[in-house]
């Protein structure tokens, strides 16, 4: 698994989590998985889906607003993809609530409320059964941890508590349960594009959002992604540049296509 490197764009190696035994389809089974990446070269005992159905998981990663959404559009219309975007609709009507917007009036109080939703949205996302042999999906359960509820709880706005509680979940979910991923696409952008764009889609809870917050989030994902200094990643990178016009980067996404799907040639 994984692929070269070409112009305007950058791919380097981290490890994988698969898992490494079947078992029967559409159920979660404990199974052996290994896990080097994060545990030497130990093999650990976990929960996986579809008997770690051996599909190629790419997440496309990116700051609020970065062109993710455009960009899974793009490979939902070509190739033997399938593709997830985010279930922002989920976390904007849960039974009649939108904690989302919840979360931007006063973060304080709801943000565990919509990163508890997130998470479980997210971990559903991952598990979900596919049929093409390429799964593409709009971020991931490891960004809303290291980037979302990260920046909630750095920036003061998310009690100690509710980071404690959040991390001891996020924490048994990716010891006990195998979320593989193969690779990661990483739209990078500069936080002002993102702003420019945020205010052009005019989502309605997001109005709010101040240049500062994409900063924020932006530096989270540098240090993630780029300079790998904060949380383990769970996949090689793939950097591609974004701040280009729509024109430009889908001819991007095109020339990066070979390499992206270079994550299924397990
Ligand atoms: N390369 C681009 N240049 C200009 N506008 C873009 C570009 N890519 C996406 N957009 C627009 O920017 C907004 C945010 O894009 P979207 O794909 O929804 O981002 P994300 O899913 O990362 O939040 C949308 O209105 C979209 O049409
Ligand atoms: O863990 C998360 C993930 C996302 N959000 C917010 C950020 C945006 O307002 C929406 C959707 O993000 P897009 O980048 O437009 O897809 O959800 C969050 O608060 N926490």
């Amino acid at each position: 698994r994984g692929a070269g490197t070409g112009t305007g764009s950058s791919l380097t190696a981290a490890g994988c989590n698969r898992a490494t035994e079947l078992c029967d389809g559409g159920r979660l089974i404990q199974s052996r998985a290994r896990s080097s990446w994060q545990r030497g070269n130990s093999t650990t005992v976990k929960l996986v889906q579809n008997g770690g159905d051996n599909k190629a998981v790419i997440c496309i990663e990116g700051n609020i607003a970065s062109g993710k959404t455009t960009c899974l559009e793009y490979f939902n219309k070509t190739g033997n993809i399938q593709v997830f975007t985010e279930p922002v609709h989920k976390w904007r009507n849960v039974r009649g609530h939108n904690p989302l917007a919840l979360m931007y009036q006063d973060p304080e109080r709801w943000g565990i409320t919509l990163q508890t939703y997130v998470q479980l949205t997210m971990l559903d996302r991952h598990l979900s059964s596919i049929s093409s042999p390429v799964r593409m999906m709009e971020r991931s359960i490891f960004s809303a941890k290291y980037i979302f509820v990260e920046n909630l709880f750095r920036s003061g706005k998310m009690p100690e508590v509710d980071y404690a509680v959040l991390s001891e979940w996020f924490d048994w979910i990716t010891t006990n349960i195998c979320i593989p991923v193969d690779l990661i696409v990483y739209l990078q952008t500069s936080p002002h594009t993102c702003h420019e764009r945020l205010k052009q889609r005019c989502r309605e809870e997001e109005k709010v959002i101040p240049l500062e917050y994409l900063v924020s989030i932006h530096q989270l994902y540098e240090d993630w992604l780029i300079k790998r200094t904060s949380f383990p990643l769970p996949a090689p990178v793939l950097v591609i540049p974004a701040d280009h016009d729509l024109q430009k980067m889908l001819h991007k996404y095109e020339e990066n296509r070979e390499k992206i799907l270079a994550a299924s040639y397990h």
